[in-house]
């Protein structure tokens, strides 16, 4: 990854083995703060790549593990045939999830966060419209305007190195998540995280990350969702 990502990214230090598995080692990001609060917000208007969707209609795969996931959520979300097979395709159960929360509608969606007293909250899969992530992100701050500030200054910044950076240009970025982390001194932090699924795109293809999908664009919507983001986080700040 190019220099001017560097300060938004863990530092990477390569594989290591133990027990015959192989662990990618990167910096702890929660290193220098106090009793951190932290919070993981799963970035893109979409959460699988194109390649997968490819994938589901050469060799359809029902899984039953995302059938019932989908059901403990929402028993009348399967369609006849899914219940039939009790198994439903990634891709569904992955658009699903899209729509149910706010990926769809915003470009971004909360995952989960945990409180400095590490009480933590994952209830999000229906966190959709605006005001519902709102409540959500000013639970996470607790009201703290301070916290808010320093979380829009680091967002900005991020959004002008994206905006300018090469990599993000030439690369679709899927599921990937914003790290943000906080603690009592004041202190914030902001960095990205989770490349599992981001790829290299043919010569051709570059991508403005905010324009939206139709297959074969290879668009994710990661600008979108970041817009998004900073106009929720600006809208909580007192009126002055
Ligand atoms: O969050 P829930 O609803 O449980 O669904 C999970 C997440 O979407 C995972 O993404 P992430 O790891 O980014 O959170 C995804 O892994 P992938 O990133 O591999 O697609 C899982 O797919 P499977 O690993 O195939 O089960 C899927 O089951
Ligand atoms: N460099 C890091 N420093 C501290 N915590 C991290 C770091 N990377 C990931 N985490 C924590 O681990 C969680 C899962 O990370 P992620 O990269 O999404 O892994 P996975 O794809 O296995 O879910 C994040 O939500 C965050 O809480």
């Amino acid at each position: 990854m190019e220099d001017t990502l560097r300060p938004f990214v863990p530092a990477y230090h390569g594989v290591v083995q133990r027990d015959e598995q192989d662990y990618n080692m990167m910096d702890n990001l929660l290193t220098h703060f106090d009793s951190p609060a932290i919070m993981d917000c799963k970035m893109g208007s979409r959460t699988y790549l194109e390649e997968e969707l490819l994938l589901a209609r050469e060799r359809p795969q029902p899984r039953e593990d995302m059938y019932e996931k989908m059901v403990a959520v929402d028993p009348e979300a399967p369609t006849f045939q899914e219940r039939a097979q009790q198994a439903v395709l990634k891709t569904r159960y992955m658009q699903w999830r899209e729509t149910l929360s706010s990926t769809t509608n915003l470009g971004f969606r909360i995952e989960g966060f945990r409180k400095p007293n590490k009480e933590c909250h994952t209830n999000f899969k229906r966190t959709k419209s605006r005001d519902q992530v709102m409540e959500a992100l000013d639970n996470f701050v607790e009201s703290n305007t301070q916290i808010v500030l320093g979380y829009l200054r680091r967002l900005k910044q991020l959004r002008q190195v994206l905006e300018a950076s090469d990599f993000f240009r030439t690369h679709e970025v899927v599921g990937s998540s914003l790290l943000f982390v906080h603690d009592w001194t004041g202190m914030t932090g902001v960095w990205m995280i989770d490349f599992g699924k981001t790829v290299a795109l043919p010569s051709q293809i570059t991508l403005d990350h905010r324009t939206p999908w139709v297959e074969g664009n290879r668009e994710d919507g990661y600008l979108w969702g970041l817009d998004n983001l900073i106009d929720i986080l600006a809208n909580m700040l007192p009126l002055t």
